[in-house]
């Protein structure tokens, strides 16, 4: 999995053989040489964790060994204490359960079924079963005395733990049965695996022969995980070996998402593996930098920070010139990726934000008071108009480059010309691709955005798309191929995840379908490299995205760059209200929604009444609200939001 240009590495990059080396020398004598596979501690820094060399290891070992044996022969009751534990907490309940067992033999439950049809056996088989337990019991009764009496009374009692301790044995197979199965299953490389172990899981992935495949440089620890540089047999490719990814997470005996299998510069046939000992894609979510950022965001030289890859590091990728796509099933983190993207627009105040929601829900809500435009409805002829403004404006832009002698919009140029980057976000575009049915509008619109994405770059306007169904008809291969960042999450099958990534990207290890629900956020991003890096998306909760709009809001109002609309006072109070209406979708309580709304220092002091005669001339009056059974007077948000349209 390469690391696209520009991504930040907070930890060591695998080891070429001359690099390794070169670690070695730094952390053990200049003239020891480094076995092949050999573990050893990464000596730049960073979080690693160093683990002694092999020789020291046995050493330690030894000496460990040493002192537990002196320990015994100090502490004889010690030991005598453990045994006795085990015997008692697994002898005696296995002693009991091998007992009864044998009373099941001797009582001849097997012949059950046939005592009706055949007594005179079972109780034959019963009568002779019986005696031989009696002799048995008698032999053993007697040669426990005769040996108590003639030898010592050693001899019974160490009989007798002697069957407990194989009583107790049996007795944890049983348990462990219980708990997982009597297999346990192939053993796993685990966290230190040789380098015979790592040429073995290769082979097992059938790229080659053992013998044939060679780990290159010492295995080594970095922060939580093993790095290992393997050559593969002569004339097997690390293309080929990375889409063997699935076979050799399975041989190595870790889940796929634990692996990653990169191509190593400068030799085709060799691979980085790296392994972590636990699911990156799980634990603490990802924070986001825009959390706590004050400062404006620069369009033109920042980047946005999609999240961290596997091995914890940024993945970043810059807006300009650019265009996206984010696909996945429901519920697998679109709108929390998407926001990512937008709280980063929304924060260069010079950034022109239209949004357009299929869907026609809240999921935008936070954004619109800061956009430029916003689609009313979902509806075909509502999308297309505007497209076709866009289509105008990217015309227009086009004109004016040429006037000024310039073939694309840069920093500079938008500065001089007044043209400030666009970014329009189209969510939920199977809504639009559809057609709702008709296929002549679907056609008429992906045509339409196709236009935008294709032309639009070099005139500052960045389209995006975002989609829960990633299928051919929604995102056909010509618009597909022509989105320049693929963000794909959860999918259901891996032709999903090609819809988004492009064709053929599962087969070669790369598919978001292999990430289960509890991979949050977890996803493929192709944005900046040559394929795509697995990555956990950062996390923005509801309050943060609702905190960097509040934040982008104010950027704008003191860059005087807020929507034209925005500067009205009407406009203002209504978005004000929206605001403070939280998140309930059918609106809120004017007692609830008063204390956030006079929070604002344009409506410090107001009470419900002066809000009330505010808001009559806009066409919005007070009711009764039922919000989840509780009816009091207050503002329905599809009031508010048919009065913000009228405006
Ligand atoms: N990076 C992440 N870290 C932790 N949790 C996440 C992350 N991304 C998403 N989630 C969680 O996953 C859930 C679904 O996320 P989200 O709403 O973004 O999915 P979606 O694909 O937009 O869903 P839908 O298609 O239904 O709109 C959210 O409740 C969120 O808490």
């Amino acid at each position: 999995m390469a690391l696209p240009d520009g991504h930040t590495a907070d930890v060591v990059q695998l080891h070429k053989p001359d690099r390794a080396a070169a670690v070695v020398d730094t952390a053990t004598d200049d003239t020891e040489e480094v076995l092949e596979g050999e573990i050893v501690p990464v000596a730049a820094a960073g979080p690693v964790d160093v683990r002694p060399d092999t020789l020291s290891e046995m050493t330690a070992a030894a000496r460990m060994a040493g002192y537990r044996a002196m320990e015994i022969v100090k502490r004889p009751d010690v030991v005598a204490a453990a045994v006795l534990r085990h015997e008692l907490r697994y002898g005696v309940p296995g002693a009991l359960r091998c007992l009864g067992m044998f009373w099941q033999w001797v009582c001849a439950r097997e012949l059950d079924a046939q005592l009706a049809t055949n007594p005179r056996l079972v109780l034959d088989v019963r009568q002779t079963r019986k005696k031989a337990a009696a002799s048995t019991a008698a032999t053993v009764a007697a040669g426990g005395a005769a040996s108590w009496v003639l030898l010592s009374p050693l001899v019974p009692v160490a009989g007798l733990l002697l069957v407990l301790a194989l009583t107790g044995a049996a007795e944890r197979r049983y348990l462990a049965s219980l708990r997982g199965g009597a297999d346990t299953g192939r053993k796993a490389l685990g966290t230190h695996p040789g380098s015979k172990a790592v040429r073995r899981a290769v082979a097992d992935a059938k790229l080659g022969k053992a013998d044939d495949i060679r780990v290159i440089g010492p295995i080594t620890r970095v922060a939580g995980a093993w790095e290992a540089m393997v050559e593969l047999p002569a004339g097997t490719t690390a293309k080929h070996a990375a889409k063997r990814r699935a076979e050799l997470a399975s041989s190595i005996g870790v889940d796929v998402v634990q692996l990653a299998v990169d191509p190593v510069k400068g030799h085709a046939g060799r691979i980085g593996l790296w392994v972590a000992d636990t699911d990156p894609m799980q634990g603490d979510a990802v924070t986001s930098p825009l959390v706590n950022r004050r400062d404006p965001v620069d369009f033109w030289t920042g980047r946005v920070f999609a999240g961290r890859d596997a091995r914890g590091r940024a993945v970043e990728f810059s807006l300009v010139e650019r265009s996206y796509l984010i696909g996945g099933e429901p519920g697998g983190g679109k709108s929390v990726a998407a926001n990512n993207v937008l709280a980063f627009a929304a924060l260069d105040p010079y950034v022109e934000l239209w949004l357009a929601d299929g869907k026609g829900g809240f999921d935008l809500a936070d954004w619109e008071p800061v956009a430029h435009r916003v689609l009313e409805r979902p509806e075909h002829g509502l999308i297309m108009s505007m497209v076709a403004d866009l289509q105008e404006e990217m015309a227009r832009r086009y004109a004016l480059l040429r006037k000024a002698g310039e073939r694309k919009l840069t920093r500079d140029v938008a500065a001089r010309l007044g043209l400030h980057p666009i970014v329009f976000h189209v969510d939920e575009i199977q809504k639009f691709s559809l057609g709702d049915g008709d296929a002549k509008q679907g056609k008429e619109f992906i045509t339409g955005i196709a236009d935008l994405v294709g032309r639009g770059r070099a005139a500052g306007m960045i389209t995006g798309t975002i989609t829960q169904r990633p299928a051919a008809d929604v995102v056909p291969t010509r618009l597909r191929d022509i989105l320049s960042i693929r963000w794909a999450l959860r999918c259901t099958t891996p032709d999903a995840s090609d819809t988004i990534l492009g064709s053929g990207r599962a087969g070669q290890g790369y598919s978001a379908a292999v990430f289960d629900a509890t991979q949050r956020g977890a996803g493929y991003v192709l944005a900046e490299g040559a394929d795509p890096v697995q990555t956990r998306s950062a996390y923005l909760s509801d309050d943060e995205v609702a905190g960097i709009a509040r934040r982008a809001y104010a950027l704008r109002e003191e860059a005087g760059t807020l929507p034209a609309t925005a500067d009205r006072p009407d406009v203002r109070l209504l978005t004000a209200v929206l605001d403070a209406m939280g998140r309930h979708p059918k609106g809120a309580h004017t007692a609830e929604m008063l204390p956030a709304l006079t929070r604002r220092p344009e409506f410090g002091g107001w009470d419900a009444a002066k809000l009330a005669g505010a808001l009559k001339p806009l066409g919005v009056t007070p009711r009764q609200v039922d919000l989840d059974g509780r009816n009091r007077n207050g503002y329905r948000r599809d009031d508010v939001t048919s009065a913000l349209d009228r405006l």
